[in-house]
């Protein structure tokens, strides 16, 4: 499966920013990974345009459930496809725990992705205090079965592992425990869709994703490439991360 390594910019990023944009793509013409920037909705339009005909495509780090209407500050998937995102971010822990988003909230945005042809990037992850008391599968799991849309098809959604404690921490967790939860979202993934379609959903691992850690992360059988933070920043880092996907 090809690979995703896919950048949140969550809220960073000026204009002065894109020019890390044009940089990757000198980087990596051809990557062998597709390679994806959330920058936040500020840069969506302008990054799409920098990004346009180069190997970097462009998500956004939210949505709305809905179409259009009365929500102010919030924009929907179509308004990200329109500004020219192919991809969007749903249920990262900082928009679970920030905004008081749960699974229902998540699977809706999902299904609003989904309708407007984006690929739903689906965040799950266990707390600390959740994996200190051994329901990090649980937890996981549940997230996984309330926020992917029923009929989902494998092209469209990928599902990001994200432990909440590992996020910008510096923190990862073991090989052997990211390999249990990835091995796990792989199995249960055929209990929701048909195995056909479950093959095809891409696992991203996320939190603390560095240069230094990348190959040995998605070296694992079930990662399917990454959802990086802070090292997604900087070309010179991202750069180096997409290479290790390759
Ligand atoms: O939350 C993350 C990506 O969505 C991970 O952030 P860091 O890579 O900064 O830990």
């Amino acid at each position: 499966m090809r690979p995703l390594v896919a950048g949140n910019w969550k809220m960073n990023g000026l204009r002065a920013a894109l020019s890390e944009v044009t940089t990757l793509a000198q980087m990596h013409p051809t990557p062998s990974c597709d390679v994806l920037i959330c920058p936040p909705a500020t840069l969506l339009a302008p990054m799409a345009e920098v990004a346009a005909g180069t190997s970097v495509a462009v998500g956004g780090q939210d949505c709305h459930a809905a179409a259009s209407g009365a929500h102010t500050g919030d924009i929907a998937a179509e308004m990200i496809a329109d500004a020219g995102g192919t991809a969007v971010i749903v249920g990262h822990s900082e928009r679970r725990a920030d905004h008081g988003e749960d699974d229902a909230t998540v699977r809706a945005k999902a299904e609003a992705a989904i309708r407007a042809g984006l690929t739903a990037i689906i965040c799950v992850g266990e707390t600390e205090a959740e994996r200190d008391a051994g329901r990090t599968l649980d937890v996981v799991l549940g997230q996984l079965a309330g926020s992917l849309p029923e009929g989902s098809l494998g092209a469209s959604v990928v599902i990001a592992y994200e432990p909440v404690w590992a996020i910008g921490t510096g923190r990862v967790p073991e090989l052997s425990d990211i390999t249990e939860v990835h091995d796990a979202l792989r199995a249960d993934l055929a209990k929701h869709m048909p195995e056909a379609e479950a093959a095809l959903v891409r696992l991203l691992y996320g939190g603390s994703v560095k240069p230094g850690n990348a190959a040995e992360i998605f070296g694992i059988e079930n990662v399917n490439g990454g959802l990086v933070g802070g090292a997604s920043l900087k070309a010179s880092d991202f750069g180096q991360i997409v290479a290790a996907a390759g």
